[in-house]
């Protein structure tokens, strides 16, 4: 077995996935067409020229620009099975998406319609491929907490259909602790919690998501090999991070994949992840992010079926839904 065919064989949960980044440039030209919303750009190929960042920020700018063709449920379910498709196809057994509500509340979109059209794709994708999903709201943390509780209270008639909060958008200058009493209500309430931190922040802002939002994962996390202490209590309660290695990259976190620090984590026993962040803007879904990622860090195939493994053991799914998983991927040679 090639690297390839080995990484697309192992059974995998993506865990760090925000819906609005699969949006490709193709779908998108296609909805601004279908919704008469104008671009910024004059053609599929000049979007992707464009697609040339310095930081988190001046991603972030572009890809809010892009989400402004989701209008209609329709919009919302397209793009969800889309992702899905390609997941599936990357071997991605499970799938926790992200989506960003007030991207699109703030334009005046429904959020029954965001939902309703996100929701109904994951179950076209079970039905279709067997593929299982949960559905993650994630508060923006350049807008303020009190914007975070009219979204909380938007969502509460349909708090069932989530399995989770998350915190992203720019993150310097906007810490976890900003968001302590959102989260605070959030987890009353039943929601697990997850947040960004230690993308582009320092170390603190790990430690906050932990002992003040009650982070059940850390999604990025990878400033977190400048703190010792950090480490240690990452690998000690096996705090899973979701890291993101083409995102790394294309944002300027690391200069290049040989730099990234995914190897020096995982020596050091913490329970990391590969997942694909914004797949349409970063040049890749995951299982290319495992590959590249492999080859630029010499990874061992049983050090590539742990990363697996973890992504499996991370997700927030039963012990009896991720047993056959484990099994189908033990069962693999390493
Ligand atoms: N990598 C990222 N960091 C923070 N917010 C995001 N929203 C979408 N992708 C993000
Ligand atoms: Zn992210």
């Amino acid at each position: 077995m090639n690297l390839e065919e080995f990484v697309i064989a192992l059974p995998k949960a993506e865990l760090h996935l925000h819906i609005e980044g699969t949006l490709e440039p193709e779908m998108m030209f296609e909805l601004a067409r279908r919704n008469a919303v104008p671009l910024p750009w004059d053609s599929v190929e000049a979007t992707r020229v464009a697609y040339d960042f310095s930081n988190l920020q001046s991603f972030l700018d572009l890809y809010y620009a892009g989400a402004a063709v989701l209008l209609h449920e329709q919009d919302f379910h397209d793009l969800a099975l889309a992702y899905l498709e390609r997941a599936h196809a990357d071997g991605v057994v499970h799938a926790e998406l992200f989506f960003d509500p007030q991207t699109h509340t703030l334009r005046s979109v429904p959020f029954s319609t965001v939902l309703d059209g996100l929701e109904r794709a994951c179950v076209e994708a079970q039905q279709r491929w067997g593929m299982s999903t949960r559905l993650i709201m994630s508060f923006l943390r350049h807008l303020s907490e009190e914007d975070g509780f009219a979204t909380l209270d938007e969502a509460r008639p349909h708090l069932h259909r989530l399995h989770g909060v998350g915190l992203d958008s720019s993150e310097l200058g906007h810490p976890p602790s900003k968001f302590e009493r959102l989260f605070a209500e959030c987890r009353r309430l039943g929601l697990p919690v997850v947040a960004h931190a230690g993308e582009e922040g320092p170390p603190e802002y790990i430690f906050e998501a932990l002992d003040l939002l009650q982070s059940q994962r850390i999604d990025h996390g990878v400033r977190a090999s400048e703190d010792p202490a950090l480490m240690a209590r990452l690998a000690r309660e096996q705090i899973p991070l979701t890291v993101c290695p083409f995102s790394n990259v294309r944002l300027r976190v690391f200069d290049t994949l040989a730099e990234h620090n995914l190897k020096t984590l995982l020596d050091a026993g913490l329970n990391v992840s590969i997942n694909s962040d914004d797949p349409a803007y970063f040049g890749g879904y995951v299982a290319q992010n495992y590959i590249d990622t492999a080859a630029a860090l010499s990874l061992s195939r049983a050090e590539i079926k742990r990363i697996a493994r973890n992504s499996l053991q991370a997700s927030f799914v039963s012990d009896a839904q991720r047993r056959p998983w484990l099994e189908r991927l033990d069962s693999l040679p390493d």
